[in-house]
């Protein structure tokens, strides 16, 4: 499990965590609703120790995040991060080397788990094709073929659906699918209430620094009190509708 313990953090002067106490079981799909600005990111980057608390805990299966390098590399392999931005992500020319990138620097020679994952993304046609002429979907599942070749125990999604078509959507909503059938927990963060809902076992709403809401979903009313829409279903009426 993922679980936080009174978190407090603040960018520079404005405290965006103000006593978080968070909880993501293993083996569930627990999304973090919450309008722009909330803190979502900032929150999931405290759970792959990119950010480390003023003060709390942040709990890796039972484990407290210790934050010198040896502790904070284990930690980026048990718990992958795809950015909202793929363009934040990928660091590699290729798509082969960016997806071979993780593991090769943390001195895993594997090419059958790499040729494996890009053939899952359907990246298998594309190895030689050069990172920055693919599209934002393409992008998207370079990242996201990036983090699972390490192989993680959990994979923290931000804002999974973000620029993203239908297709898009669905895409990721079975790739959410696949983390937990492979034993993968997944933490998500979204303001995407049509997706959040579709993939949600437990829902939690960040608003004013703190978890304000936990449930096994969201009522129309709570999402609205909360300033949620429900893009994805916006994008899929047609304006006759
Ligand atoms: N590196 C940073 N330096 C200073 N302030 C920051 C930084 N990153 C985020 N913030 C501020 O912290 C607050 C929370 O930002 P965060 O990105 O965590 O929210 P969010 O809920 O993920 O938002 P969104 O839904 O728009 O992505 C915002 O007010 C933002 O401006």
């Amino acid at each position: 499990m993922i679980e936080t313990d009174d978190l407090h953090f603040r960018h520079g002067d404005d405290p965006v965590l103000d006593g978080v106490n968070f909880e993501a079981q293993t083996g569930e799909v627990t999304v973090i609703f919450g309008r722009n600005g909330a803190g979502k990111s900032t929150l999931l980057r405290h759970f792959n120790g990119l950010f480390e608390p003023d003060s709390g805990t942040v709990f890796v299966g039972d484990e407290p995040v210790e934050y010198d390098d040896d502790s904070l590399a284990d930690l980026r392999m048990r718990v992958g991060l795809v950015f909202q931005n793929p363009d934040d992500q990928i660091v590699a020319p290729t798509v082969e080397q960016d997806v071979e990138f993780g593991p090769r620097n943390a001195g895993i020679d594997d090419p059958d788990r790499i040729e494996r994952v890009l053939s899952e993304f359907d990246l298998d046609e594309r190895t030689d094709r050069l990172c920055n002429t693919l599209s934002g979907g393409e992008k998207k599942r370079v990242s996201l073929a990036g983090v699972l070749a390490m192989e993680p125990e959990y994979v923290l999604l931000d804002e999974p659906t973000a620029g993203l078509d239908g297709d898009g959507c669905r895409t990721i909503v079975r790739f959410v699918e696949s983390l937990t059938d492979a034993g993968i927990t997944p933490v998500i963060a979204t303001h995407d209430v049509g997706f959040g809902l579709t993939v949600a076992d437990t829902v939690t709403v960040l608003e004013d620094g703190v978890i304000d809401y936990r449930g096994e979903t969201l009522s129309q009313a709570l999402a609205e009190r909360y300033g949620l829409r429900n893009y994805v279903f916006e994008t899929w009426a047609s304006p006759a509708e």
